[in-house]
């Protein structure tokens, strides 16, 4: 089991990296480290068998200087208000490495979803929508899906929302369904970019995509589409897990035959009678590529000397330590960062929200060739100041990219007399 690291220190201690290469003022980057400001509110809401719980939830808008904040809403037992601070600063450095018009947000609810029936997390959701409705709006704080929340949950909180406000605003949260307002490739767009970012990276590389062997921890949105898409481009998804286990097959899964399993069970284990791994097996199995879609901390120091992949693609936020990249960047493995990779989420929420805005619906084909040229032309960016600054690894240039267009908003905006 990997360390439990905390995220917030993680995520400043890259940033402190990345500063470091390009000499940031010492009081910008102050600003750059910390939220803005944190909602932390006790929610409390009807069971079905009429008593009362209070549970803990949160919203961090960690900055705001390229416009309006952005970012998922997680439900998880581990959420806490250090892990969102951490997910709300990597939405806004994710933001700016794909240069679209946003800052970064994140919020959570403590809880364990499958505790709960439907009308209870309906109650949950709205009562949470309720809290957070003076601190969103489309052009304030745009929130969207993430561990454990789809488009039911972003269906819930715009009608609150516009019941509350007497008003029309699909614009106020992305990810809802498409008949609310939700964008064609949304659901997949994760995935989508995770997988686009693999093929760059291999190609960058001079390595074929065609034929290398994957292994996917995490078998949600993030993992599951992309490993399909992989499959597509012609990779072979060798072990697959959730937070059950794992299988491995050396011949290779078909990605949605294992979904549908997944749906069908609740697990990926004991798929096709496939050999069982650990989740800290699976990371260290002899791949080419390795995509953690899960959560934080999944690879520490320890774990990362055992890893054999060459490249690693991080489809989840934060799923490497500090640690771990210290170590897989004197080993040589090419990390290619959370902020980048798996920014096809909120890159096709800025599409929706867009769509939102001007009452036009896009075709899918339309919303995937514009993920795609703002994926391959963020991974030159990276790829440019990997190269011209000399750098570490990918993440360090990914953080110099994002935190130079921060700054840039930040100083154009000019000082109060
Ligand atoms: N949804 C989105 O649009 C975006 C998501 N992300 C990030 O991607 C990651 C996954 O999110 P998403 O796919 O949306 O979430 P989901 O809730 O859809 O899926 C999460 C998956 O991770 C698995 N999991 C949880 N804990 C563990 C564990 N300890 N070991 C192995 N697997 C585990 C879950 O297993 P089980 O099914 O058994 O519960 C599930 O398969 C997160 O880091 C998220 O922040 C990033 C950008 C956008
Ligand atoms: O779609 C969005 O706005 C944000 C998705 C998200 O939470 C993430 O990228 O981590």
């Amino acid at each position: 089991m990997a360390d439990q690291a905390n995220p917030f220190e993680s995520l400043q201690e890259q940033v402190d990296d990345a500063a470091a290469s390009i000499d940031a003022d010492a009081g910008v980057l102050t600003r750059l480290k910390n939220p803005e400001r944190i909602l932390e509110t006790n929610l409390t809401f009807e069971l079905d068998d009429g008593s009362l719980e209070t549970v803990r939830a949160y919203r961090s808008q960690f900055n705001g200087d390229r416009g309006p904040y952005k970012g998922g809403i997680r439900y998880h037992p581990g959420v806490t208000r250090d892990e969102v601070k951490a997910l709300s600063g990597w939405m806004a450095y994710k933001c700016a490495v794909v240069d679209i018009p946003y800052g970064g947000g994140k919020g959570g609810i403590a809880i364990d979803p499958d505790d709960y029936s439907e009308t209870e997390l309906e109650r949950l959701t709205r009562a949470f929508a309720t809290e957070l409705r003076p601190l969103i709006g489309e052009d304030r704080d745009i929130p969207a899906p993430d561990v454990n929340t789809g488009q039911r949950e972003m269906n819930w909180i715009k009608d609150t929302y516009e019941t509350l406000e007497n008003t029309t605003a699909p614009g106020v949260i992305t990810g809802k369904a498409i008949d609310s307002g939700g964008s064609e490739g949304r659901v997949e767009a994760t995935g989508r970019s995770t997988a686009l970012a693999a093929r760059e990276t291999f190609d960058w590389l001079g390595r074929e995509i065609e034929g290398a062997t994957v292994a996917v921890q995490g078998y949600g949105n993030a993992g599951s589409v992309a490993a399909a898409l992989l499959d597509d481009l012609g990779a072979d998804i060798v072990a697959v897990s959730d937070s059950s286990g794992g299988v491995h097959d050396p011949d290779g899964f078909d990605p949605r035959a294992v979904k549908a399993h997944k749906i069908e069970t609740g697990s990926v284990t004991e798929y096709d009678d496939a050999a069982a791994v650990t989740n800290d097996e699976l990371l260290t199995l002899d791949v080419d590529l390795l995509v953690p879609a899960a959560l934080e901390n999944a690879i520490d120091a320890d774990l990362a000397d055992a890893v054999e992949a060459d490249v690693i693609v991080e489809a989840a936020n934060g799923p490497l330590t500090p640690g771990a990249d210290d170590v897989l960047a004197d080993r040589g493995v090419h990390v290619v960062p959370d902020i980048f990779a798996n920014a096809g989420g909120v890159t096709v929420s800025y599409f929706e929200w867009v769509q939102n805005r001007q009452r036009f619906h896009w075709t899918e084909s339309r919303v995937n060739e514009e993920l795609e040229r703002v994926i391959t032309g963020a991974f030159e960016d990276i790829v440019d100041a990997y190269e011209s600054h000399d750098l570490r690894n990918l993440r360090i240039a990914a953080y110099v990219v994002a935190i130079e267009r921060i700054i840039d908003a930040y100083d154009q905006a000019g000082n109060w007399p």
